[in-house]
């Protein structure tokens, strides 16, 4: 099979070949290059950035717990974008706390568009660039793409200079470590390019724009539907409180990576959240050659929509399948289960490759969140207007109000 998504064509412009736009040999060559950097060893370096995010979140949300109702989708926004600007790039975009920041609004903008192009495929490529939303869209790419390609610059020097230093001063372990702790994946492919060699400065400035593409919307709608059903059930709301707070004794926000693995009915709630509300509600596959589905044929060359929202619902597979039950998740419950019965991260040689990242992030901040604050939702699974755009996301935010335990 050949993956495709419908996107593809709009996301070119701004991702190029990254990994999720690629196919063939240039994919399989950058997935291998790929692949360790997001190791959990090297995820667990990104642990102060999640924590530092994480405290400027509440320092934002305190303010917002006063018994009044808002919509909370903004705020975790900021935050996953400050996440994912700074643990791949190296450096602070500051959405959260900076009333204006270029490359933020542009980034808004870029998203913005595809999805209204999403809703207009009548609008071909020939079209769109003499229309204004053509020209809003190339000047928010050339600041986005100027953005990558100067930090790139800035760090190349950085990690060279590092590089000789390193040679010079025969540095201690614990200098190693300290630098090791500082990288970003954008270090750590200008690491593994080999000079660019292996890949050149587009090709990581491309990798780096994916990431940024991938890693903000997908976390961010992820979060927001935990804590609207965790606002809707009480019960596991308390339940997440008492093991947050069994393991963080008096912290306020997890620091460790084994701190974050304690948390196992957490991460049930948050894998039962993507059940029902996967970010990416669908893939596409063309069909390079023949499949026998059962007793269904389809031949070569059909473009195949695959419904991780409609096998996620699954009355055979999830009884009861739109009732919140994280224990559905309990190894017990679990492991008779069809591997491919839960694919919020989708499956084979093309998954998701910052899930670990996703789920490290997730519990980090919905840690932070639950320790500090009662949830209470404002709307409930039968209210709310779900949407499905370049992600599955509630259209009008997630409202809720905040109190302070
Ligand atoms: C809850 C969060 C996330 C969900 C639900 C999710 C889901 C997915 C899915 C379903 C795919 C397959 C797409 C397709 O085949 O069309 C995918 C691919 C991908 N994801 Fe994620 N993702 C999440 C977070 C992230 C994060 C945080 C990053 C990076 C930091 C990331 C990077 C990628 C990349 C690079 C690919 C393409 C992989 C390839 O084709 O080799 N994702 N993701």
């Amino acid at each position: 099979m050949v993956r495709i998504r419908p996107l593809d064509d709009r996301l070119k412009p701004w991702l190029g070949l990254g990994l999720l736009t690629s196919t063939g040999p240039r994919w399989f060559q950058h997935r291998k290059l790929i692949t360790p950097t997001f190791h959990f060893k090297i995820l667990e370096h990104f642990m102060d950035i999640f924590v530092n995010k994480c405290e400027t979140l509440i320092s934002i949300l305190d303010n917002k717990a006063n018994g009044k109702s808002f919509d909370i989708y903004p705020d975790i926004t900021h935050c996953a974008l400050d996440i994912i600007c700074e643990t791949a790039m190296g450096t602070p975009v500051n959405a959260m706390s900076s009333k204006q920041n270029h490359y933020v609004e542009s980034i808004y903008a870029i998203s913005e568009i595809i999805t209204w192009r999403f809703f207009r495929p009548y609008i071909t490529d020939f079209v769109f660039q003499f229309i204004p939303k053509g020209h809003e869209f190339q000047k928010h790419l050339n600041v986005v793409h100027d953005f990558t390609r100067k930090v790139i610059a800035e760090r190349k020097k950085r990690v060279t200079d590092n590089q000789s230093n390193t040679h010079k001063n025969n540095n201690t372990e614990d200098d190693l470590l300290g630098r090791k702790k500082r990288m970003s994946f954008l270090d750590l492919l200008l690491e593994s390019s080999d000079n660019g060699q292996v890949l050149n400065d587009q090709d990581i400035a491309e990798e780096v724009d994916t990431f940024m593409f991938e890693g903000h919307d997908t976390t961010t709608a992820g979060m927001c539907w935990t804590l609207f059903l965790l606002g809707n059930h009480p019960d596991i709301q308390q339940k997440v409180f008492e093991e947050v707070h069994q393991v963080l004794q008096s912290k306020r926000t997890p620091t460790t990576i084994s701190e974050l693995h304690e948390m196992k009915y957490l991460e049930n709630v948050i894998k039962e959240s993507l059940r029902l509300y996967p970010s990416v509600p669908f893939i596409i596959r063309d069909l390079e050659q023949e499949v026998q589905i059962g007793e269904y044929k389809i031949p070569a060359g059909v473009q195949v929509n695959l419904q991780i929202y409609g096998t996620h619902r699954s009355a055979e597979y999830y009884p009861e399948p739109d009732k919140f039950d994280p224990d559905r998740f309990l190894p017990e419950n679990s492991q008779k289960r069809h591997p491919y019965a839960y694919i919020p991260f989708s499956a084979g040689p093309r998954n998701c490759i910052g899930q670990k990242f996703a789920m490290y992030e997730e519990k980090t901040v919905l840690a932070t969140i639950v320790n500090r604050y009662k949830i209470t939702a404002m709307e409930t699974p039968e209210t709310i207007t779900v949407t499905a755009d370049l992600i599955l996301r509630p259209m009008n935010g997630v409202i809720l109000k905040l109190q302070k335990r």
